[in-house]
């Protein structure tokens, strides 16, 4: 069948491995990549290849990845590699699919609805930022991801399961958790010695203690975190809880801490961007001080639009997540442009196994326009590179260049909804946790630039191994910085 297909063009590379360690082959995070590079270069913006054992098409298309995640669940479906769904579990949202995940995406959106953003985590990830930051001492030197993962893990365990920061149980669990996370991202080779394999261990310890506080609330039953909600609201059995909480924790700790470091990596870089933030970060304070208000309110958030445009930029340029795994549920033919400019993707409704079913007005339309289109066939993965996109030059002026002034109209406001991003990704699976990861980095951001101003202590960058980090953990030395 795959003869009469219109197969993008690509290379299929070694047999089992396919072409996956040149994929993987780590690069700088504000770069696509040598490989990416190569292929766009020789088969365009859609290629196929074998990847993580499977023949897949690859989109660097921004059409094809909108469409893709567009149609989640009608022509594709989420399918991240066996190892993830082993290590993070069976029940966790990234791998289920359908009613299940509908469900468990239903209480997640619930947990971080607009209605609790404003209260109570905005006074949260306010306090939690002021406990990271009023720990740096003048004139100090330290890792920067350090200490925003240890910001974004202390808030997720506070709001899921309401563990105090600094008490032991909470760094007990922040310990076991890293190990975990060395896991998730490593090879999955469960032999002993492996980082998979302790990770495997270190999952079944945080169950363990996750499972132990599910027991001490039943009689308790607070409806304040997200534990509490789940056992009074759900009737989710005790293996899924787990997996959820599990999910929730690695979800919303390590994206946007790394997107924190990113920020105070870019901005380090670009000292007008800085002075520019200051500016809007002062006249929020100013105006609190003379109404005798101290905590942020919802309000001052809504004032922050160009720290709006330095999180956008932060998000298209260092792009923490690369791309997403998908696969075909039918035969799909995309063609990239219609007349009228749009993209169009369309069911291969006409092939030998659909036979008998009538043709859509679209297919027909397209086939007399005489489009020839590629076909993605059934089965086969698919993925779309949402950096690819981001740092596409004929998408982004000087997509490399570091500029959030790109992000403002002219009118000086925050515009952030072009088509183009998608760094939480789209459609029935847009990252439920992205009103949130963008509220940390602006409180974060709003403190950080009020009091302090701070320097690489040591050369670093991110690298995309493919997961986004910086591999001497961001060293920055920081001044404190008064404001008159
Ligand atoms: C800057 C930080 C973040 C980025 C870049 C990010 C990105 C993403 C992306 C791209 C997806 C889609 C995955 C897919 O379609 O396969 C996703 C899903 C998800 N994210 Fe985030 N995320 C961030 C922060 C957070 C936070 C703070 C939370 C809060 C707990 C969170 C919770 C989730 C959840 C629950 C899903 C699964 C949604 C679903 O399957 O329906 N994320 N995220």
């Amino acid at each position: 069948k795959q003869n009469t297909l219109n197969l993008p063009p690509g290379n299929m590379g070694w047999p089992f491995i396919g072409e996956t360690l040149g994929y993987l082959k780590p690069y700088t995070a504000t770069s696509i990549g040598e490989f990416m590079e190569q292929h766009i270069s020789r088969f365009g913006n859609i290629y196929k290849s074998n990847l993580f054992g499977e023949r897949t098409i690859v989109s660097a298309d921004a059409g094809l990845n909108r469409f893709i995640l567009q149609n989640e669940g009608r022509l594709f479906e989420c399918s991240y590699p066996r190892s993830i769904g082993g290590i993070l579990g069976k029940w966790s949202m990234l791998v289920l699919v359908g009613d299940m995940h509908r469900d468990m995406r239903t209480i997640s959106l619930n947990f971080l609805s607009n209605a609790r953003l404003r209260t109570p985590l905005l006074k949260d990830v306010e306090d939690h930022t002021l406990l990271v930051l009023r720990s740096w001492k003048d004139n100090s030197t330290f890792c920067a991801q350090d200490e925003a993962k240890k910001f974004t893990f202390n808030l997720m365990a506070k709001h899921i399961m309401s563990l105090d920061p600094g008490k032991p149980e909470t760094e007990k669990l922040k310990k076991e958790y890293i190990t975990f996370m060395k896991g998730v991202v490593s090879a999955p080779l469960n032999f002993p010695g492996t980082a998979y394999r302790k990770a495997l261990k270190s999952r079944s310890t945080i169950l363990k203690f996750i499972g132990s506080r599910m027991e001490e609330r039943t009689s308790e039953s607070t409806e304040d975190d997200l534990l509490g909600w789940v056992l009074k609201h759900s009737n989710l059995s005790k293996e899924q809880i787990l997996d959820l909480v599990l999910s929730l924790l690695f979800a919303g700790h390590e994206t946007s801490s790394v997107s924190i470091a990113l920020a105070i990596y870019f901005l380090e870089g670009c000292p007008s961007a800085v002075q520019q933030l200051r500016e809007e970060h002062i006249e929020i304070a100013r105006s609190k001080k003379k109404s005798g208000d101290v905590e942020l309110n919802w309000d001052d958030y809504k004032k922050m639009e160009f720290t709006q445009c330095v999180i956008s930029e932060t998000l298209r340029l260092g792009n923490v997540v690369r791309f997403l795994h998908r696969k075909a549920l039918k035969d799909v033919r995309y063609k990239g442009r219609c007349m009228h400019g749009s993209p169009v993707g369309i069911e291969m409704i006409s092939r030998v196994a659909e036979k008998s079913r009538p043709m859509p007005l679209g297919i027909n339309l397209l086939f007399l326009c005489g489009f020839e289109g590629y076909d993605i066939p059934c089965g086969w993965k698919v993925l779309p590179v949402i950096a690819a996109v981001h740092l596409d030059p004929s998408l982004f002026d000087q997509p490399q260049h570091f500029n959030p002034w790109r992000w403002q109209n002219s009118t000086g406001l925050s515009t952030t909804t072009s088509n183009n991003f998608m760094p939480f990704g789209g459609g029935p699976r847009l990252c439920a946790g992205s009103e949130l990861a963008k509220l940390e980095m602006a409180v974060f951001i709003h403190h950080l630039v009020l009091n302090f101003q701070w320097h690489l202590a040591d050369s670093d960058q991110a690298f995309a191994f493919p997961f986004v980090d910086f591999p001497k953990g961001l060293p920055i030395r920081v001044r404190h910085h008064t404001v008159a």
